[in-house]
């Protein structure tokens, strides 16, 4: 379970203080799919690195598995849009070498077999076995973001956190992208966290989207819980009734309720703590 609570992040700057998050409240349960959404700037990729403990906050806390995040861990493991593989290294190199951590860190050590098994495994996934030898150069965007994302899974997390992972990709090969990684969460049950633009990708993928209000002081606006049931087949959802009205929901909110930011006088004020049911490091240092 991941809980963000009274979540807050406030960032120096010359012309003062920036308050970029204020007062997220978000529960999810083990092997939910939550989608972020929200306008350009609105704190989504601020609420990411939070969970993945990148930075850490200047109010409330994230708990994951009952534990206050402080710091990146292996069990939340981040694929960002840019598809990060380490270009010296084969797409079977990159993917052993996130088996290779999880070898190190089981209790009793995993052999050359155990890491071969899972490497393959894990190319399988994602079906680029066929070009495993290859470099990230001599593949394309696509190819390397399934990379990324095997790359991600070898870890074993508990928690997937994935930066608009398709962004970058063209519609076709987004396409393909989204259906594996819906088939490889039903298979794998982990909680997944993505941050989209893409108002279908997030009521195609999601049980839950998260809807961001503009910043300064973004937080959660609404949150709309997607009663589809699985596995979703893009094609039969596009002419359905219960499909279409949670896309003009979400469509509503980026384009109506959202459409116009907020001033930027609220970017002055200066986010006061709220009451405490759970005390969090960023409230110790605070006091
Ligand atoms: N280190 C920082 N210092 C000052 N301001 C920051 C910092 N990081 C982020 N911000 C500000 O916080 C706000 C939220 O940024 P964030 O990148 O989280 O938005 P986003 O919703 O992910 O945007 P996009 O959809 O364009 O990627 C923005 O106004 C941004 O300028």
């Amino acid at each position: 379970m991941v809980e963000l609570t009274r979540l807050g992040m406030r960032f120096p700057t010359p012309k003062g203080e920036f308050i970029a998050l204020k007062g997220v409240d978000l529960t999810i349960k083990k092997g939910e799919f939550v989608s972020l959404i929200g306008h350009s700037g609105c704190g989504k990729s601020t609420v990411l690195n939070l969970v993945a403990g990148l930075t850490l906050p200047t109010d409330g806390g994230v708990i994951v598995d009952s534990r206050e995040v402080d710091g990146p861990g292996p069990e939340r493991a981040v694929v960002f849009q840019n598809h990060s593989l380490l270009p010296w290294l084969t797409v079977y190199q990159n993917v052993e070498l996130a088996v290779k951590q999880v070898a190190k860190q089981k209790e009793q050590g995993k052999g050359k077999a155990w890491i071969k098994e899972r490497t393959e495994h894990y190319l399988a996934l994602i079906q680029m076995q066929h070009a495993a030898d290859k470099k990230p150069d001599e593949i394309s965007g696509g190819m390397k973001q399934r990379v990324g994302i095997a790359r991600a899974l070898a870890l074993q997390p508990k928690v997937l956190l994935m930066d608009e992972p398709f962004g970058a990709l063209d519609a076709l090969t987004r396409a393909h992208l989204q259906d594996s990684l819906m088939k490889i969460q039903a298979d794998l049950g982990n909680t997944i966290i993505m941050i989209t633009h893409d108002v279908d990708e997030a009521v195609l993928l999601s049980d839950k989207i998260v809807m961001m209000t503009n910043g300064p002081s973004a937080t959660i606006g609404e949150v709309l819980d997607i009663q589809l049931d699985r596995p979703r087949n893009r094609v039969e959802l596009a002419n359905d009734p219960q499909y279409q009205g949670y896309r003009q929901s979400v469509l509503k909110f980026l384009y109506e309720k959202q459409l116009h930011p907020q001033t930027d006088d609220e970017a002055e004020s200066v986010s006061k703590p709220l009451k405490a049911k759970v005390t969090f490091a960023s409230d110790i240092k605070r006091a």
